[in-house]
This record gives structure tokens, sequence and C-alpha cells, in this order.
């Protein structure tokens, strides 16, 4: 709702009150009608301030309600109504003015923002556009380059930068709304002719048809399939080309195109996502709201390989005072550079204070005795691991908390390695762990709840995005990953080539196809886990060859291995590179004819393979995986598994998720089709449609956060 008082007599001052972000709910939006016409109404009022109760100017519409009917007071009619006002309104922008907030700021007559606020059209990012009139007024206001940067991509401005732009009027250091007031008092009785920013003439640059060229190649990079950016360019452009009115019926039709868009759905849903996942609970029943985390001010990082160097940039930058542990002298040195340049690079990026001071460099494991968690990021080798536990576990001071970055070793057999195995949990980061978003934090069987939220709050403070997880063979990511991968190969054997099955991929919006991702991190790395899983055997040909355990098996990761083709790092993968570390992928002839050579080897008969089954046999294996990892109980539920395959695995953010996507395409269909390849591939288990996959679809398919009724609630044990 909105509040209404009267200030120093004159002032009509509307105070929107909707925690915790002010959302222009349907309540709100009442409220804030109501109060205009109160405040017109009274001639005692000569203006009007518009203020966010809590320090919050306002967060735009409110997200919850967009799924369900709409009520209340459109915005559109309601920033006209503020705009046309015979009394100047001013806006006293603190905190936040997003999306809707913005718009409802650009329908006053002027705007004082503190000089903390940040102000922005996130819309884009939920798959809209500013519909309340804010792809017209902007770009009146700040020119059609700023406005196009603005809306595309959603990127939010600090108060100074929104001043030099001309979006607000004034930026105090000093109360916002005690200045607007002020600022309120001062413009009484003043002509508003020329505030009323719709009724501004549109700039319109000389190079206007190259400007859009280039927004729209340029969205048409980056947005990898989402169709807003280039929606948000189009209703632009109708604000140069069209008479204000027409801008806003073309602004109300490419909005509505959006809005009813499968791609709004997902992003909207996504939003939600990975808020949700900071409310974690584990299989025996811990929780986010019962456990609290323990203080840390000092940790370590054992290993300062390239994950151990981002990790400890990462510390750094978050504040706490970190121990880098290398225990070979030029390692160390080498590490000690990298790590100087890293920071120098994202103090320069992010205008943050450097943080080399933050970290003491030492090749003695005895360094880390006094710190309050470690961080082990040596090789991914269980031995070695194991070593390094029972060192930690022997020097640290008790209480410590021991973390490990493996990306799949079981979290429990190293816990096991120590005196108090409660202590133990995983902290699995993503390469380049300073820059990549996502935290799996994995808990052991006995890992306890403080330890759990110890961790969660530690990815947080580090600007992560933590998912709680449970512990099995590649956690959730790289347990998705394998039935993906696998079934990538298994195309190959039949017939389609790297290049074809990335573009299919690619072309679904993700970041880069699987074997780009495959050269990108190195072959090898996948090869050493199968070593030491006794899969790759020396024999070369026979049916032995591609069946262990009694399951169909593609030893073809294996033979580029064994013929030195490790990916970018050697030059040669699944694509050849100009150089060894060379970037630009490029279809190789070579790999082609040894595909040939190995399908004649094998009595594998190449035949056409079209887009729709590499999607499909890649897609729902992964997400088939998905749903035994929720009916196994390692994740919590759906949005856990969404947050982190777009994350940490490049799943397009417009399409949900792996989990929700599934449901767009309903459940019963996945079951379908995975059932269909399955009789033709009746040798690989992974496409067996899982028993909660079947119980889901046979219940009608649900609406994604129906789900978890359906999936068995955790008992506690604690
Ligand atoms: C013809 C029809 C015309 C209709 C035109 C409509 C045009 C307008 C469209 C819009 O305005 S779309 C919304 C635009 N705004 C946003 O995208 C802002 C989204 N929010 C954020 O970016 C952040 O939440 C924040 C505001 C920067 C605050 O960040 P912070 O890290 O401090 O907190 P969070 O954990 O993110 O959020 C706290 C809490 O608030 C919920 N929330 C945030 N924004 C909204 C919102 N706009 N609507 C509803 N709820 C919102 C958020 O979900 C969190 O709650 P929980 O999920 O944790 O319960």
């Amino acid at each position: 709702m909105a509040l209404y008082s009267r200030v120093s007599g004159s002032v009509g001052m509307i105070t929107l009150q909707n925690p915790p972000v002010n959302a222009l709910s349907a309540a709100v939006r009442q409220g804030i009608v109501d109060m205009m016409h109160r405040a017109l109404s009274e001639p005692e009022v000569k203006s009007v301030v518009i203020c966010g109760q809590n320090g919050k100017f306002c967060g735009g519409a409110d997200i919850r309600e967009f799924g369900a009917k709409m009520t209340g007071p459109p915005l559109v009619p309601m920033v006209h109504l503020i705009e046309a006002a015979s009394k100047p309104v001013v806006a006293a922008i603190e905190g936040i003015a997003l999306g809707g907030g913005l718009e409802l700021a650009l329908s006053c007559h002027y705007r004082i923002a503190h000089s903390k606020a940040t102000l922005g059209f996130p819309e884009v990012a939920l798959g809209l556009l500013p519909g309340a009139g804010g792809t017209q007024r902007l770009p009146r206001l700040i020119g059609v380059p700023a406005a196009l940067d603005l809306i595309t991509t959603g990127r939010h401005v600090t108060a100074a930068e929104a001043r030099q732009l001309g979006i607000v009027d004034e930026v105090t250091d000093l109360n916002a709304v005690d200045a607007a007031v002020k600022f309120a008092q001062s413009v009484t009785g003043k002509s508003l002719d020329a505030r009323r920013i719709s009724t501004y003439p549109c700039p319109r640059p000389p190079d206007l048809d190259a400007i859009f060229e280039r927004a729209m190649q340029q969205v048409r990079r980056s947005a990898r399939g989402a169709i807003a950016p280039g929606t948000c360019v189009q209703a632009v452009h109708a604000a140069v080309t069209l008479p204000y009115a027409k801008g806003m019926e073309r602004e109300r039709e490419l909005f509505s195109l959006l809005f009813t868009s499968g791609q709004a759905r997902a992003l909207q849903y996504y939003f939600f996502a990975q808020r949700a996942v900071s409310r974690w609970s584990t299989a025996n029943g811990a929780r986010w709201d019962t456990s609290k985390p323990r203080p840390v001010r000092k940790a370590a990082v054992i290993g300062l390989g390239t994950m151990g160097r981002g990790i400890t940039v990462s510390l750094a930058q978050a504040g706490f005072s970190v121990v880098a542990v290398e225990t070979q002298e030029q390692q160390l040195s080498e590490a000690k550079q990298a790590v100087s340049g890293m920071l120098e690079r994202g103090a320069k990026r992010r205008g943050v204070p450097l943080a080399h001071d933050k970290i003491k460099y030492s090749c003695s494991v005895q360094a880390v005795a006094d710190v309050d968690l470690v961080i082990e990021a040596v090789f991914e080798d269980m031995a070695l691991k194991k070593t390094v536990f029972q060192q930690l576990s022997a020097i640290c001071k008790p209480g410590v908390l021991l973390c490990t970055n493996t990306s799949g070793l079981d979290i429990d057999e190293l816990a096991s390695q120590t005196q108090s195995p409660e202590l133990v949990v995983g902290m699995h980061f993503f390469a380049p762990a300073h820059v990549m978003q996502l935290l799996e934090v994995v808990y052991g069987p006995r890992s306890s709840p403080e330890v759990v939220a110890t961790a969660m709050q530690m990815g947080k403070k580090m600007g992560k995005v933590s998912v709680a997880v449970g512990n099995c063979r590649g956690f959730v990511g790289n347990r998705m990953l394998k039935p993906y991968l696998e079934q990538a190969f298994f195309l190959l054997e039949e017939g389609a080539t790297p290049e074809q099955v990335d573009q299919v991929l690619e072309e679904f919006g993700f970041a880069m196809g699987v074997f780009k991702v495959s050269d990108l991190s190195g072959l090898d790395v996948g090869w050493k886990v199968r070593k030491s899983d006794g899969l790759v055997s020396p024999a070369s040909t026979g049916t032995s060859a591609r069946i262990r355990g009694g399951s169909r098996y593609s030893p073809l990761g294996d033979l580029l291995c064994e013929r030195g083709r490790f990916g970018q790092k050697t030059g040669r993968g699944w694509y050849q590179y100009d150089k060894p570390g060379g970037r630009v992928a490029k279809p190789d002839p070579w790999l082609h004819g040894f595909l040939e050579e190995y399908r004649a080897q094998h009595g594998l008969v190449a035949r056409h393979i079209d887009h729709q089954e590499v999607l499909e046999r890649c897609l729902y294996a992964l997400i088939n995986e998905g749903f035994q990892i929720l009916q196994d109980g390692i994740a919590a539920g759906p949005e856990d598994i969404d947050v982190i395959y777009v994350l940490g695995y490049g799943w397009p953010r417009h399409r949900g998720g792996p989990m929700f996507y599934a449901g767009q395409v309903g459940l019963d269909k996945v079951v379908e089709r995975l059932e269909h390849y399955q009789q033709i591939h009746p040798d690989v288990p992974g496409l067996q449609p899982c028993s909660l996959l079947r119980k889901l679809a046979a219940s009608g398919n649900p609406a994604i956060h129906k789900w978890r009724e359906v999936i068995q609630k955790p008992r506690s044990q604690l």
C-alpha cells in the first residue's frame, strides 16, 4: 500500500509500503493512485513527494503478481496520472529505483537521488521490457545510445552516473526525502510544461540506422536465443520513429509478446530459484533457519594451482585474511605473481581497494595452524587429498572447518581421515574460481548443520550463489554431466560430428557445445578419472572395447588422449586450433577420418542424425539424471539443480534450467522420448526414465513448485 502524509504544511508525501523492496503490487498501485488524487484535490498541498519506506524507493513491478490474474490499477495509466499532475511531483530516490520503480520516477517532474542509490531497467533479465513507458521516456530524456545501453543490458547505474546521464536532477549525501521536500517547496508554482518527459521530442542522431543496426548485432551476439534484448531494441526504435502515443502502443504490443513467451516465465522462475537456494535443507533435516554459521576471520587455501589461486583471490576480495600454501617453492612464487595480477585486474575493473595485504604466502602447511577454515585445493587425487586431510587434522586448532574443493570425490572418505568428520564439507568452486558465481556446498552424512551454514555463508560473502547438495560421485553438476557427455560420444559413434552436436546445443542456447567445453577444460581431466575408475582398457577392438560393466561405453575420449589430443592446451582435441593454447575451434579433417576409421573398426554404420535426436538424447539423459538426484535426496529441490546448471554449466537462463525446461516440454513427453531411445539403445541405463520422473509424469505434469510435495520429505535425524 501507500501512506499519505502532509509535510511542512504544503507538501503531500506518498510513501510506498511493501517490504522488502516496495514492489508495485496491486495494493501499492491503488495506494499511489488514491493518494495522488488526494494530493491534487487538497488546496493546501502545493507539491508532492513520492518516496519508499525503509530507505528503498521501489524495486519495480511485483514479480510475484506476474503469474496471477491482474488486479488493481494498471501501471501505465498510473504513470500518466502522475506526469499529467498540475502540481510538481518529486521522486525521492533512496536505495533502488528499478524497472517499474524507475518508470514511476520518470513520470515525476523531478528526481532527487541519494548518492548511494542505484537505478536501472533490469526487465530484460526477466525476459521483459520496461513496459510502463520506460522505453519511450528514457530515450527522450538521455538520448538513444545511452537508453539502448541501459535497457538492453539491464545494468544498474549509480546515482552519480544517473546524474551525468541526466536521469536525476540532483544527488545528495544527506537525507534524500528531506532534500526532495525542500526541492518540492522550491519549485511550487513553477510551470511544469518542460518537465513532462513524454512531451519531449526524442533526439534523433544523424547515424540512427547505424546505431540500431549495431545494437541489434550486439544483442544477437550475446543473447544466445533470448528474445527480450532484441525486442527492447525494437521498442526504443519506436520511441524515435513514432509519436509518443503510438510509441506507447508499440511498447504495449512488444511487452505482451514477451510477457506471454515461455522465456519470460523461465527467467522469472529463475529469479526466484536463485533466491530460493539460500533457504537450504539437507537430506537429514538440517535447515538454513535453524543452523547458525560459525565466525570465520582467517582462512587458508592449500594448493595454489589454477583453482587455489582463484579461491585465494575470492577470499581476499571478500575481506578474509588468507594463508595461501603451496609446498613447491617455484609454484609458490608463480602463484604469488598470478594472484597479484588477478587482484590488480579485479581492483581496476571493480574499483575496489587492492587486497594484497590480506594474503600471507607460505610453503609450509604448518602456517595454517591458527586459521578458522581451510580450503584444500590440491590435485584431484584421493590418495593425495587423504594425506592432506590427515595433516590438516593434526596441525589445525580444534574446531577448524576443513573444506575440500574436490569436483566429485567422496567427502565422507575424506572426513574419515580427520578427528572431527563433522567439521568436513565440500566447497566445489567452478573455474575460474574468482569469476564464476556458483559454489556447490557438499555436505557428507556427518557434516554438522553449522558447518554447512558456515560454508554457505562464506560463499555468499565471496559473492557466490551457494547451493547445498549431498555427497555422491560428481555431486549434482558433474553427476548430471556424465550421461550428457556419454550421449554426445555415442552420437559421434553413430554418425554425428562434434561440430554438428555443438551447433545443436549452441542453437539451444548453451554458451558452448559439449565438445568445445571438453576441449577447453582438457580431455585429460576425464581420462584420469576414468583411468582411476578402471574404465580405460587397452582392448581397442571387439565388443569389449565398447562395453563396461554390461553397459555401453564409448572409448573415443580415451583414444584421443592416447594420441596426445587434450584439447586447447595441446592445440588438438575434438577440434583443431592454430597453436597449443589457441582458442578458435576449427573442424578437424583428421578427426573426421579418425571417426570413420573407428566406426569401420567397430562395425558401426554411420547414419543421418537429426537436430531433434541430438537435443533429446543429450538433454533428456541429463534431465533424467537430475530427477534421479532429486529422488536420491542429493538436491533438495529442482531449483537447486537449475541454478547449478545455469551458473556452472552454461545452461541458457531463458530456458530456466534443465528441470524447469523438462516441465515446459512436458514430463510425459520426456518419459515417452526416453523410452523411445531406450528401446533402441537397451544397453544405456541412463535412458531408462527414473521412477520419480515417471511418478511426476503420471500425476499429470504438476507445476514445478509442486514437485517437492511428490518428492519424499526428509525426516529430521537431528
Ligand atoms: C501493459 C502492461 C504494463 C506492465 C508494465 C510492467 C513493467 C515493469 C516491469 C518491472 O518492473 S519487472 C521488475 C523489475 N525489477 C527487478 O527486476 C528488480 C528485481 N530485484 C532485484 O534485482 C533485487 O531483488 C534487488 C531489488 C536489487 C534487491 O537485492 P537484494 O540482494 O538486496 O535482495 P534480494 O534477495 O534479491 O531480494 C529480497 C527479496 O525481495 C524479493 N524481490 C525483489 N524484487 C522484487 C520484485 N520486483 N517483486 C517481487 N519481489 C521482489 C526477492 O524475491 C527476495 O525475496 P525472496 O525471494 O528471498 O523471498
